[in-house]
């Protein structure tokens, strides 16, 4: 908490008659502790406090304002209104403004944190003005004067750094989108920033990868310039990312103020050092640190310096897989995720690392299989793992402590979270030295987390927290007590006062009790009169009385008790409270120390937060493969994805739970060889797992790639640079295109995207429209992947005249989900077999499902007749003249090329003059 907040504890209206009710209030506080604007006394003009509020309010217009009055922050008028709905706390109308009652409501300073993470998570964003001044500072100016009050913070779904407003396993961040070019040269940079843990990443998109790329970094609010709102991409796919969009004026886009934000924010003369920076990355930096700079009124986060999510390096993931494949978020609330299955991570640092590696798998196999080599280190020996897990249970968030200690909103706890995490880094890194095994990605936490072991800086900085703070520590540093005795000779001195002070005090009852023969007379405190002598009403004569009137002054008389004071009582209590004022604020300076001591070492913390949170995440990915029995992955440039016994993560804990079992299936998809197929067509009825099976080979590339063991008994992955699945339906109704449209949308997508070394996954091509149409689509789509694009895919289908393909086409082949059929019922094998379904089982799988007996009956006629060559009402007619019912040749076909192309190749466009190009199109187009 800063230190403005702690100074602005005090209740300027004390006594106001115009308190609210305390029922009106959200929580039950005592009237007396919340004080009233004079500004909603019933008069037209605004008050001098009213006049502040509107100039403030003015000021932040797109915030909801919370403006600190004692111990609550009120929210007046629009805002109230909005708050009081939003967080379902009463309105209340106090005063007038211009003739109109002033709609007010108001939540407690205390309980302010989980307000505002409400009306966070519903899109709101806030302004908090807190008091400057003491209000007793204010009165002595005049009766008049009005406490200063201003914005000290702006608080946005990306700026959060509170633990009360965070999700603790999930990055928060906020991301900056500069487009960058015109046409289809058009690239749009994206820098975002964690200001909770300091993460800085840089990355860019093409237009068509720009959803998949914002749905990879989440965050939690994008900065888009005002005028960049028209822009249909942008604002797509930052809507669809599910972030809150925030228009700043073009003004604050611009290269050159990035690259001067970018010199303050790392304290450097010029950018080599941290790295290359493009145009666009710069106009991006420049917008987010604006914003930054903005909302957190110039306090620097802790920034680690900028790394660039390349492209090239990772495996791209369209937003539509994303979505088909529930990596981190699950299409229906609640249901699980691939995160949620393998997630056996014990901290949220690594739960972040663990998230971040799952959504951006990379396509780097030697990256990949250093981080594999970690994870089988940590599989191999699995006592070392079991005590790293361990101590990794008492390590706190650093990153997030380290980030709040840097915008000044830090508290005692967020140190002693540093020194704790440093402490356990501590006994990692002596854990890690001792074992024999030593991966490259093991060395290297180790060497960071060793960095505070040794007698050098580091290691002085640990040992130097751990004697000045006591064991736990509390939150604020307005609650003293949390440096510990031996650690400072002033403070200690200081505290001795007060607490030999307090001896003084029961020394001073025991003897005015003796005094005046009153055995009851007690020495008592509170806020309002500091120490005070207290008797029973009964007793109060002895102390009014000669001799003792001349030494107890009477100060109150009560119901219940009457209170006095004596000359010796005041001068005690004003030593008492200076050594104890005294004793705090030496605390407060020894906290600032400790900090700016803390910040000095601030990248090697921040490395050695990352080196537990890569820590963790190994271990966890370590221990979903011992024991779910997941296989270390064969990774390399090849273009295999040879995969036996394959399952898929989620649904085989399901199963498990349920006391089912998951039959493992092989995929053999072999993109280099001739006849090995490359391109497989899975066929077989409804509920037969044909879905599962797709889903499943695709999370296996992903996990792979990301690093991870994976379901199966042995997989031999040639990394994807790409990959894309369709799987489930893809309905889009809310934006208006139908299942038909959304899925054509996005099978040219990945007919244009799609390289060699992609893996596309497709489940249902072709449906939703005419059969033959849909059929007619799906057949030239597979043809041009198999025979352009030549990537690697798995179709499933329900057009069974599909499986044909593989007859002709080379490295095509035919797979089927088994069934046998049992007592007129078909039974689901779930086992992957070679070849062709011979039939659908459409009729027996609606039986299954619970369609009436008469209405089956009456399918499995129509289906006979169908199967004989006529329809339910005569003889039907199939055309013969669709491509895919005579032989499927066209594709090899060796036409001559249209005469409209011959012209185009031969063309010498340069020579053209403009007027000429455009007869020469108008001719093209007439006689195409
Ligand atoms: N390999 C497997 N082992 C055990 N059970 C499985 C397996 N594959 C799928 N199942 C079970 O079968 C159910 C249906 O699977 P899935 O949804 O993949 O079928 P489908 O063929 O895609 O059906 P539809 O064509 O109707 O969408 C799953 O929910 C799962 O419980």
């Amino acid at each position: 908490m800063s230190s403005i907040r702690q100074k602005s504890m005090a209740k300027e209206a004390p006594g106001d008659s115009a308190s609210p009710d305390a029922r009106a209030m959200p929580d039950s506080v005592s009237p007396e502790t919340r004080a009233t604007p004079d500004s909603v006394s019933p008069e037209t003009r605004a008050t001098p406090m009213m006049a502040q509020y509107l100039d403030v309010k003015a000021k932040n217009p797109d915030f909801l304002l919370f403006y600190r009055m004692g111990d609550f922050f009120e929210l007046f008028f629009d805002d109230a209104v909005k708050a009081a709905s939003a967080l379902g706390i009463q309105l209340t109308k106090r005063g007038k403004h211009s003739g109109e009652d002033i709609p007010m409501c108001g939540v407690p300073v205390a309980r302010a944190d989980d307000y505002m993470q409400k009306l966070i998570l519903k899109g709101f964003r806030v302004a908090v003005a807190e008091q400057l001044e003491d209000p007793e500072l204010a009165k002595k100016r005049g009766p008049k004067a009005v406490v200063r009050r201003d914005v000290v913070r702006l608080v946005t779904p990306g700026t959060l750094t509170e633990d009360a407003l965070l999700v603790s396993g999930r990055n928060n961040f906020l991301a900056a989108l500069a487009k960058v070019g015109k046409a289809v040269a058009v690239r749009y940079h994206i820098a975002a920033l964690d200001i909770s843990t300091g993460e800085f990443l840089l990355s860019e998109a093409s237009a068509p990868d720009l959803g998949g790329e914002l749905l990879r970094l989440r965050p939690a609010e994008i900065l888009i310039a005002e005028d960049e709102l028209g822009d249909g991409t942008s604002k797509a796919a930052a809507e669809a990312s599910g972030a809150a969009l925030s228009p700043l004026s073009r003004a604050c886009f611009g290269r050159a103020k990035g690259e001067r934000a970018l010199k303050e924010a790392f304290e450097v003369a010029a950018l080599d050092g941290l790295g290359d920076f493009t145009d666009g990355d710069l106009i991006a930096i420049g917008a987010l640190l604006h914003y930054v700079d903005l909302t957190q009124m110039g306090e620097r986060p802790a920034l680690r310096p900028p790394r660039r999510d390349e492209p090239a390096r990772l495996m791209a993931i369209d937003a539509a897989t994303r979505a088909s494949l529930e990596l981190v978020r699950p299409n229906n609330e609640g249901a699980p995720t691939v995160f949620s299955a393998i997630d056996r991570t014990v901290t949220a640092a690594g739960a972040r690392e663990l998230m971040s590696r799952l959504v951006s798998p990379s396509a780097d196999s030697g990256l990949v299989n250093e981080r594999l080599d970690a994870v089988a280190a940590l599989i191999e020996d699995w006592a070392l793992r079991e005590r790293i897990r361990h101590i990794l249970k008492t390590a706190p968030d650093m990153s997030r402590a380290l980030s709040r200690l840097k915008l000044k909103r830090g508290g005692p706890r967020d140190l002693g979270a540093i020194r704790d995490g440093l402490r356990a880094g501590g006994d990692v890194a002596a854990l890690l030295a001792a074992s024999p095994a030593q991966p490259a990605h093991l060395k290297q936490a180790m060497t960071a987390l060793a960095a505070f072991t040794g007698d050098d800086h580091g290691g002085a900085l640990a040992r130097k927290l751990d004697r000045a703070l006591v064991g736990v520590v509390p939150f604020l540093t307005k609650d003293s007590g949390y440096i510990a005795t031996g650690f400072d000779a002033t403070l200690d001195g200081l505290r001795e006062l007060a607490s030999s002070s307090k001896v003084v005090l029961a020394k001073l009852q025991a003897d005015y009790a003796a005094q005046t023969g009153v055995k009851t007379l007690k020495i008592q405190y509170n806020n309002v009169f500091g120490y005070f002598i207290e008797v029973s009403p009964g007793q109060a004569s002895a102390l009014m009385g000669e001799p003792h009137s001349a030494l107890f002054r009477h100060k109150q008389t009560l119901a219940s008790a009457v209170r006095f004071t004596t000359d010796e009582l005041a001068a005690l209590e004003s030593r008492i409270l200076t050594a104890q004022g005294d004793a705090l604020a030496r605390e407060q300076a020894l906290f600032a120390e400790l900090s700016d001591a803390v910040l000095e070492r601030e990248d090697a913390i921040a490395e050695a937060a990352q080196a537990l949170a890569c820590l963790d995440c190994v271990g966890g990915l370590a221990e979903i493969a011992q024991v779910q029995n997941y296989v270390r992955p064969r990774v390399d440039t090849s273009r295999a994805f040879l995969v036996e016994g394959g399952r898929h993560p989620a649904v085989e804990q399901a199963l498990t739970r349920e006391g089912g079992a998951f039959i493992g299936n092989d995929c053999r998809l072999d993109g280099a060889g001739e006849r090995a197929p490359g391109f497989l067509v899975v066929t077989g009825p409804n509920m037969a797992g044909k879905s599962t099976y797709l889903r499943q080979n695709a999370l296996i590339a992903v996990l792979a790639q990301m690093g991870s063991y994976v379901p199966a008994t042995s997989a031999h992955i040639g990394v994807a640079d790409r990959l894309f699945a369709r799987i489930g339906a893809a309905d889009d109704l809310a934006r208006g295109r139908s299942t038909f449209m959304v899925e054509m949308t996005e099978t040219a997508a990945i007919l244009n995207r799609a390289t060699e070394r992609s893996l596309v996954i497709l489940d249902e091509i072709g449906r939703g429209t005419a059969t033959f149409d849909g059929l007619s689509i799906a057949w030239a789509v597979l043809e041009h992947l198999h025979d352009e694009t030549r990537c690697r895919g798995l179709v499933a289908t329900h057009y069974h005249e599909l499986t044909r393909l593989a007859d002709d086409l080379p490295r095509a082949g035919n797979v089927r989900m088994a069934v046998t059929e049992w007592k007129d019922t078909i039974v689901f094998l779930h086992a992957v077999e070679v070849g062709p379904a011979n039939r659908s089982y459409g009729v027996q799988a609606a039986k299954l499902a619970g369609v009436p007996k008469q209405v089956v009956a009456r399918a499995k006629q129509i289906l006979a007749q169908l199967e004989a060559g006529a329809g339910p009402h005569g003889p039907l007619t199939l055309p013969t003249d669709m491509p895919l019912f005579s032989a499927p040749v066209a594709h090899h076909a060796t036409d001559a090329p249209h005469p409209v192309l011959e012209r185009l190749a031969t063309l010498d466009v340069d020579s053209l003059s403009p007027r000429e190009a455009l007869d020469l199109l108008y001719a093209l187009k007439k006689e195409l």
